[in-house]
């Protein structure tokens, strides 16, 4: 099996605290795999290096083989990596249909906009009751959804979600995860960060435990902890 991203050694932070130690971690084709672990020690500041969001101080980041680490996010998304970050941010005035068409950024996805569209459409069915619907007036579930639909009209190579079920109810919670799990069927390999371990362990073959700035432990999500274990992850002794 080839990787299909290789982070290594990766080194950031904002102003001169270090949030990032040296994090590496690799998600070969055709898998996915999930980030969780406390809250501040630097999932979405891995996610913002990984898509040019933040500058890398040092490490490596190869995907496809060739190095992004520090390209301009402009260039990772006509790559195909494509981010949908914690709680995006949409136009309210803009109806859902409007919101998708601006989705397709990459070149390469905007001949098959109309296929990639009905591909979405498919996966998220309210997206097409709520077609002609300002986002200002969408539920959090719904804008959620409408996210990474418009993540899904680049056409991507690898999609970052995270915190996709964040703060959402029981029952969207659910809706949201049947859609994620159709993305993975069609082929699009996920890095998703969540604090549901169960959902991680459902969806992906490998989780990671980022805590400190590092992976400190990784699990086979054909061999999953139990909830003491993790909860001892977390938490310490
Ligand atoms: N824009 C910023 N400026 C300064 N510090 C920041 C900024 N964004 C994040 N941090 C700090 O970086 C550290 C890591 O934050 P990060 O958001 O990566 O954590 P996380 O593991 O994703 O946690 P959460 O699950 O709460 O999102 C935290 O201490 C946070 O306060």
């Amino acid at each position: 099996m080839t990787a299909l991203i290789e982070i290594e050694g990766v080194e950031t932070g904002y102003g001169r605290v270090k949030v990032l130690h040296g994090l590496s971690v690799e998600l070969q084709e055709g898998a996915n795999i999930g980030l969780f672990g406390p809250n501040g020690h630097g999932k979405t500041t891995l996610l913002r290096a990984v898509s040019g969001l933040l500058r890398c101080w040092s490490g490596s980041i190869r995907f496809l083989g060739q190095e992004i680490a520090n390209l301009s996010p402009r260039r990772i998304v006509e790559m195909g990596l494509i981010h949908v970050p914690q709680g995006s941010r949409l136009f309210p005035e803009l109806t859902v249909g409007e919101t998708l068409a601006l989705g397709a950024q990459r070149k390469e996805a905007r001949p098959e906009q109309a296929k990639n569209q009905e591909q979405v459409l498919a996966i998220f069915p309210k997206l097409r009751e709520r077609w002609r619907q300002r986002v200002s007036t969408l539920s959090g579930g719904e804008r959620q959804m409408l996210s990474i639909g418009m993540a899904m009209m680049n056409h991507p190579r690898l999609l970052l979600l995270d915190e996709p079920t964040l703060g959402l109810a029981p029952k969207i919670k659910e809706e949201l995860a049947v859609a994620i799990h159709k993305i993975s069927a069609e082929g699009v390999p996920l890095i998703v960060v969540e604090q549901d371990v169960e959902f991680l362990l459902d969806l992906t073959s490998r989780l990671f435990l980022v805590s400190h700035g590092v992976v400190e432990r990784s699990i086979d999500s054909e061999h999953p902890l139990g909830h003491e274990d993790i909860m001892q992850m977390y938490f310490g002794h």
